[in-house]
């Protein structure tokens, strides 16, 4: 099991709670750091992750801890859904997601929702398709979490995780470390109102199960057919089981 990183280390808060507060905390600014500190690379590794679901054609998608709905709006412009719905524990980051649904006409196709992965407020087998990016490694429990979208998506369903991972290779590695310890948490101390929110991003990486051993905690909760994908030499990984 790794080890619990949360973001504000001398505070009683469980986990979850820190993660809601930092999420409320950046939500403003959280859209704009996130192109600005990928250089704009997210858009690409969002866009590869939702196309692993373009032969599966699903009806009615999840999104889990959707934030302020880039994945969600992804989804919707590629897979062409009839439904998405969202679901988050930050408020702050669903009322931005909320503006912006509002801004693209989109209230009839995406619905977000106030949440918890580890306890979703939906029935079993409800969804053809769930998602995450850049969300599980902010679970307080990895595999209630992945056991629940395991729970709500329907037998034959398919789940695609995208998440940061930890490049092995020189020098990816050495310069992602770099980028990442160094960089990251100056530009987002910054701009964001809450500094600690991006030296707590490389630390929860580092903590993070990645490869094999993410895979293996999805085989664990009952997903069929993992596999993981790596791309930019590891930078992010796509996930992906099957109900
Ligand atoms: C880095 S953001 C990612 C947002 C969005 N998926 C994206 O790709 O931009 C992580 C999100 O996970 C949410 N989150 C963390 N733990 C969660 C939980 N237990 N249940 C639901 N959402 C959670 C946070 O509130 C935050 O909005």
């Amino acid at each position: 099991m790794s080890k619990t990183v949360t973001p504000y280390q001398h505070n009683d808060a469980t986990k979850k709670e820190q993660v809601a507060d930092m999420f409320n905390n950046i939500a403003k600014t959280y859209d704009f750091l996130n192109h600005f500190l990928s250089l704009g690379i997210d858009v690409i590794w969002r866009k590869m992750a939702i196309n692993e679901l373009k032969k599966d054609k699903p009806a009615h998608i999840l999104d889990v801890a959707t934030g302020t709905g880039d994945f969600a709006f992804e989804a919707l412009r590629i897979l062409k859904p009839e439904k998405i719905t969202g679901v988050d524990i930050s408020q702050g980051m669903l009322d931005i997601a909320k503006q912006k649904i509002s801004k693209r006409g989109l209230d009839d196709q995406f619905q977000v929702k106030l949440g918890d992965s580890e306890k979703l407020p939906f029935t079993d087998n409800e969804f053809d398709a769930v998602t995450v990016a850049y969300g599980v490694r902010n679970f307080e429990n990895l595999e209630t979490g992945l056991a629940d979208m395991f729970r709500v998506l329907k037998p034959g369903g398919k789940a695609v995780v995208l998440e940061f991972s930890k490049p092995k290779v020189f020098p990816v590695k050495q310069l992602y470390n770099f980028y990442f310890n160094y960089i990251t948490p100056g530009i987002g101390k910054l701009f964001s109102k809450d500094a600690r929110a991006y030296t707590y991003l490389p630390e929860s990486v580092a903590a993070f199960p990645d490869g094999k051993n993410f895979t293996a905690l999805m085989d664990k909760v009952g997903f069929k057919n993992t596999k993981s994908r790596p791309l930019a030499f590891g930078i992010c990984s796509i996930y992906t089981g099957v109900k």
